[in-house]
């Protein structure tokens, strides 16, 4: 387990060829961007602009629907998780089939039939438009703070370890994404996804190659990682403040997917950019093989790391304690002497970065317009709101770089930070569509009052949590050499075991110290529960008042092995397809807009 490594100078291991591939990244980028400002409708209706003209194929779009939500964060937070904890992180794969399945046959068909541009429009039929308004303003909030995550991630790493200039980073990064991304709209956003999701994958397999043959070959890495216990087993402890378990990670998992594949406007953009509902849903299953590759990617680049440096810490070679940091380190320290492999995975981090924060762009400046002005200016012209939506996506950019700087205050792992804002922000709004779409009787009052209730419940914890400092997080023994002797291990066990058990958290630390991958669920469960109290207190919505296409129909889908009059008898909610003949006659009844319900042969 040797660590004598050099300490890496900024890039003076690594030629201009490193540069020039760096360079060509975000020219690449901005060229993507250039080509959808000057081609097609040039960008002159919103309907281009935020929804690509609802043309695009499902290759492109699954591609993209990884890139949004597989930032740098990932590449350096999982590696850095693996080799302090082991694999027990993996299991979060298991969240994927019915993370996945569920958006598919629950929430695109919902969405998709009600032709909107913002998932937020969704709540406006179904509830009401102050609910609409929570919804975005929440979304919105949960973003911005992402993106600055996203955005400082990869600087912060690449300067802990190579003295890369850090601010100049950022700019440059926030600079060229505003630019692609205001130019050539959500038709740039996915092309670049694609082609930034290729860069990612491809360094990420450089560094995994070179890793294991500078470390000895396949075998002489597992042989280390097995001996150093970082092969986690199946952890099935139901205790719900263990930091990672199968149940947190692969059922916690769950929930944390369906508010971001779900739910979150980011993904439902791109649902909705499908030319048809199969496209949508075929986009949806295409992301599980590329996100279980993406998942083993940087879990085998946390192993190959373990081997390499065996559980040392190197934190004072590095100056900074952080295991992120220490990922850039393993990087620079395999890739050196190897011209060009130091820029190609320098150029997916930023690749990861930038396809993560232009979806997050693009999706913002289309809530805002779509939610928070038009409603209010219904007169304004296509090109002044195609205009306004530009200005927006630039006006975030730059709100973006200073949350950036918000990040560099957290200090926690930047995994840790992603996953926790997804539970604390993710899992109300995810709460608050499912209250919308499995229960008829949910009112606005009580929808607006579920959410509030969800959200103050979700940062009482968080915000817990991090003074608590839950013991959870207790990184396993370095010792990399063959395990002294049984006994030893044995002891050791058994302290650790004990050593928790008498500290074990009770009442409020206990509630603190929830595990942040429960989060999700637990935080929409809460939105659910008080929004049906509230409601029935505040009178339930009948059947017939709930605009059609806004429910679905979740106890007739689990009753389906039941005969058809028992069911309308149960559950007396129509099924899904007849929902299209009872939104015709309601828009007549009510008078809705006609574009509201896109009333032409279409549906
Ligand atoms: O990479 C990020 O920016 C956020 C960290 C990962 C977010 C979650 S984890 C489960 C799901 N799988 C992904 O690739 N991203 C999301
Ligand atoms: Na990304």
């Amino acid at each position: 387990c040797d660590l004598g490594l050099s300490t890496l100078g900024p890039f003076s291991q690594t030629g201009v060829v490193d540069y020039v591939i760096f360079a060509v990244l975000l020219a690449a980028s901005m060229a993507i961007g250039l080509y959808y400002a000057l081609s097609g409708g040039r960008q002159r209706t919103t309907q281009e602009f935020l929804m690509a003209d609802r043309s695009m194929h499902c290759l492109p779009v699954s591609l993209s629907l990884i890139a949004s939500f597989q930032s740098a964060v990932a590449i350096i937070g999982v590696p850095g998780e693996i080799y302090t904890h082991g694999t027990q992180y993996w299991f979060i794969g298991c969240s994927y089939i019915l993370g996945l399945l569920i958006p598919a046959h629950v929430f695109i068909p919902v969405l998709y039939r009600l032709r909107v541009s913002s998932a937020y429009q969704y709540l406006e039929l179904r509830f009401s438009k102050a609910v609409r308004i929570c919804g975005t303003l929440t979304f919105i909030c949960q973003m911005v703070i992402y993106m600055g995550v996203c955005v400082y991630t990869p600087a912060f790493a690449l300067n802990a370890v190579t003295g890369f200039e850090l601010w100049g980073t950022v700019l440059a990064t926030g600079l060229v994404c505003t630019l692609y991304t205001t130019m050539g709209g959500l038709k740039a956003v996915i092309w670049t996804d694609v082609f930034q999701t290729v860069v990612m994958f491809a360094g990420q397999l450089a560094v995994i190659m070179v890793g294991v043959q500078r470390t000895g070959g396949v075998s002489e890495v597992w042989r280390k990682v097995w001996e150093g216990n970082r092969i986690s087993g199946l952890d099935l402890n139901p205790d719900p403040t263990e930091r990672h378990t199968f149940w947190t990670l692969g059922v916690g998992g769950i929930f944390l997917m369906l508010s971001l594949y779900g739910v979150n406007q980011a993904q439902v953009q791109r649902y909705l950019s499908s030319r048809t509902e199969k496209e949508a849903v075929r986009s949806c299953y295409m992301v599980f093989p590329s996100l279980q590759l993406a998942l083993a990617l940087s879990c085998v680049m946390g192993l190959v790391m373990f081997a390499r440096y065996c559980g040392e810490d190197p934190s004072d070679k590095l100056g900074t304690s952080s295991r992120d940091a220490m990922v850039i380190y393993f990087v620079m320290d395999m890739l050196q002497g190897l011209p060009g492999l130091p820029g190609l995975f320098v150029a997916c981090l930023f690749s990861a970065a930038l396809s993560t924060i232009s979806s997050a762009f693009n999706s913002l400046a289309t809530v805002t317009m779509e939610d928070l002005i038009k409603p209010y200016f219904p007169a304004m012209s296509e090109s002044r709101a195609t205009l306004l939506s530009k200005a927006l996506a630039a006006s975030y950019g730059l709100l973006c770089l200073a949350m950036a700087y918000l990040t560099h205050l957290m200090g926690d792992s930047v995994l840790q930070v992603a996953l926790k804002i997804f539970g604390m922000v993710g899992g109300p709004i995810l709460g608050l569509f499912s209250l919308g779409m499995f229960f008829p009787w949910a009112n606005s009052t009580g929808a607006v009052a579920g959410l509030g209730t969800g959200l103050a419940v979700a940062f009482w914890v968080g915000i817990g949590s991090i003074f608590t400092r839950s013991s959870g997080a207790r990184p396993l023994p370095p010792d990399c050499t063959a395990i002294l002797n049984t006994t030893t291990a044995i002891h050791t066990a058994l302290i650790n075991h004990l050593s928790l058990f008498f500290s074990r958290p009770t009442g409020l630390k206990r509630f603190y110290s929830l595990s942040y991958m429960w989060y999700s669920a637990f935080n929409c469960f809460t939105v659910i529960l008080i929004g049906l109290i509230i409601s029935f207190l505040t009178g339930p919505m009948k059947e017939e008042d709930v605009t059609p296409g806004t429910i679905y129909p979740l106890l007739g889908k689990l009753l389906c092995f039941l005969p058809e009059h028992l069911k309308k008898k149960l559950c007396c909610v129509t099924p899904l397809g007849q929902t299209v003949s009872k939104m015709m006659e309601f828009k007549e009844q009510h008078m809705i807009p006609c574009h509201r319900f896109k009333c032409s042969t279409s549906l």
